[in-house]
């Protein structure tokens, strides 16, 4: 069976509890994301570890953000690792984003339009006033304009990037919680059926797959309740 559009967060406090996340939902699922948490403790090694004997493909969440020379380094250096993703924030704006599309040539960079932990209230404090999806489309047309083959937005806002940048993108979502599921620090929220449905290409999903007491099982009930909604 195909493995379902889903990126599992491996946000694990060791490596041992990583790896054994990865095992138990590879066969269910295209991608393993390892984010700050685990990189920030072990380095390089994390990618080799979770990518383990399956070759998983593996997505490295830094959102990096800084100048363009220093992202242009750090993109250079985790390039080497060959994750298939690596995330920068679109607000680092297009210099910076071109910066790492050409230093990591063999990674797709996915710009982080408006993180999916902030509701429209946050956004006005931040200075991004009015509905997510126009911070979003924004962050968007630049990101792409500048090189970014892939975005990552809530899925609420898919179909409005999607009309926005058409085809050949690639639309990664994060805030996706099945049915019933806790929100927990996620604002800006939907189903995965519903994410896929909208036009999302890879869904993001970690909590409600790491906390179950069985994540293989927990995948492959996503993985199931997918490939019924299409
Ligand atoms: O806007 C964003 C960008 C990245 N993330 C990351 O996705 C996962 C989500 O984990 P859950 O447990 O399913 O909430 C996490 O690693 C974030 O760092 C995001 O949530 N929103």
């Amino acid at each position: 069976m195909t493995p379902a559009p889903i990126a599992v967060a491996l946000d694990a406090p060791d490596l041992e509890t990583a790896a054994r996340w990865a095992a138990l939902v590879t066969p269910h699922v295209s991608t393993v994301k390892v984010g700050l948490e685990l990189y920030l403790r072990y380095g390089p090694d994390v990618i080799a570890s979770v990518r383990g004997a399956s070759g998983v493909q593996v997505f490295l969440d830094l959102k990096l953000h800084d100048i363009p020379n220093t992202v242009a380094g750090a993109a250079r250096a985790v390039g080497r690792l060959r994750p298939a993703i690596l995330t920068v924030h679109a607000a680092g704006g297009p210099a910076m984003i071109q910066a790492a599309v050409e230093a990591a040539p063999h990674t797709m960079i996915a710009a982080v339009t408006v993180l999916t932990s902030l509701s429209e209230d946050d956004l006005g404090r931040i200075g991004l006033a009015g509905p997510a999806d126009d911070a979003v489309r924004r962050l968007a047309v630049l990101s792409v304009e500048a090189g970014a083959t892939a975005l990552v937005c809530s899925p609420n806002e898919v179909r409005a990037v999607r009309a926005e940048i058409g085809t050949g993108i690639t639309l990664i979502t994060p805030g996706v919680r099945p049915t019933g599921a806790a929100t927990q620090d996620q604002m800006r929220v939907a189903t995965p059926e519903q994410a896929l449905a909208d036009g999302a290409d890879l869904l993001v999903i970690g909590r409600p797959i790491t906390d179950s007491p069985d994540p293989g099982a927990a995948a492959a009930a996503i993985a199931a309740s997918l490939r019924r909604s299409v």
